[in-house]
């Protein structure tokens, strides 16, 4: 019989200084993950509330006083022999931090999160702080000019990140599309990808997002090695724990997991519901969008669960119609 490993809770803070840089404390010699960087915090005791504890930690490790506020991201996570949730919130507090036990500690602007090693669970709490909460993928265009609106429509509601996809569109009129849609990306600052076509992507500049089928084609390395080699990003479709771990394995930055509901465009195909979606993402520390049926409202939702967020069609185009 296997017995689920018990989740242990721990509670992080995201402490900002006034200049909006986050402190970051660094595991001592002798604990596990030592060396590397993580939120200050701790585990939740018996009986404790996540809040008290983390005000309990906080105090305990750098001698302030905290009050606890938003929450950022829950990240269910394995590790090996211990099942974690990282429950990370955002903490204001009173009070000079000091490394009460020796940990160093040091400020660290939002953009270079990334230079500090970190133990996977917060991979995705960086990614939950510095990476677009909702990305976009494109209806197919039916009319091109009212395509082009709607994607700079959204854009100007704040969509920063894209993945143009259409199927059955004629070669020369997709690339037309492709170019126009990516400057007008590039004018707001938003990332784009393009889906499935790897050679396209390289030819336009921009990142690919791969179909799942394309995860498990060999054939297809060495395009990606070149995508990666020119600081391209890699994303790619996954619909169960086989495809995430094949992602991770293939360096892509973040993907996309569902259906998380039953949708029009895949009737008869059930959602996988949020525990699932929870349960898988504990496997990898990819960055992972919920997928199907979802919309802005859903964000909170998929955060709790440990999503970055909601990718969709219909729920982010501008009057809902693909
Ligand atoms: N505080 C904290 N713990 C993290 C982070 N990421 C992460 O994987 N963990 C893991 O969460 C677990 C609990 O952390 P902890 O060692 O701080 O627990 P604690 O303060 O209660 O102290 P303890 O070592 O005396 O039990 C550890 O296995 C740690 O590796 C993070 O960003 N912050
Ligand atoms: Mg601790």
């Amino acid at each position: 019989m296997v017995v689920a490993m018990k989740q242990i809770h721990v509670v992080a803070g995201v402490i900002r200084d006034a200049r909006g840089r986050i402190l970051l404390a660094r595991r001592t010699e002798g604990r596990d993950l030592a060396g590397l960087w993580e939120f200050p915090g701790g585990k939740v005791e018996a009986g404790e509330s996540p809040e008290d504890a983390l005000i309990r930690e906080l105090h305990e490790e750098l001698g302030i006083q905290a009050t606890v506020g938003a929450s950022l991201i829950r990240v269910p996570q394995q590790y090996p022999g211990k099942r974690l949730l990282l429950d990370a919130r955002h903490v204001e507090f009173d009070g000079v931090p000091e490394g009460l036990d020796g940990q160093a500690l040091a400020w660290v602007p939002q953009g270079d999160l990334a230079d500090y090693p970190m133990p996977p669970a917060d991979v995705p709490v960086v990614a939950a702080l510095t990476q677009p909460d909702r990305y976009l993928v494109t209806p197919a265009p039916g009319d091109d000019e009212a395509w082009l609106t709607s994607l700079a429509d959204a854009l100007a509601h704040g969509v920063r990140r894209v993945q143009l996809r259409a199927r059955d569109v004629e070669a020369r009129r997709w690339r037309g599309l492709v170019a126009r849609a990516v400057a007008l990306s590039r004018r707001v600052g938003a990332e784009v990808l393009l889906n499935g076509d790897i050679a396209q992507a390289r030819e336009a500049g921009i990142g690919v997002h791969l179909r799942s089928a394309q995860l498990h084609d060999a054939a297809l390395q060495a395009s990606l090695d070149d995508m990666r080699a020119a600081g391209h990003a890699i994303a790619a479709s996954c619909h169960d724990a086989g495809d995430l771990q094949r992602a991770e394995a293939l360096g892509c930055s973040f993907v996309v997991l569902g259906p998380l509901q039953a949708t029009a465009s895949h009737p008869g195909q059930p959602g996988i519901g949020w525990d699932a979606f929870s349960g898988v993402r504990e496997h990898v520390s990819l960055p992972i969008y919920a997928i199907g049926g979802l919309a802005p409202v859903d964000i909170a939702d998929a955060r709790t669960h440990g999503a970055q967020g909601i990718a969709a069609i219909r729920g982010l185009w501008p009057g809902g119609n693909a």
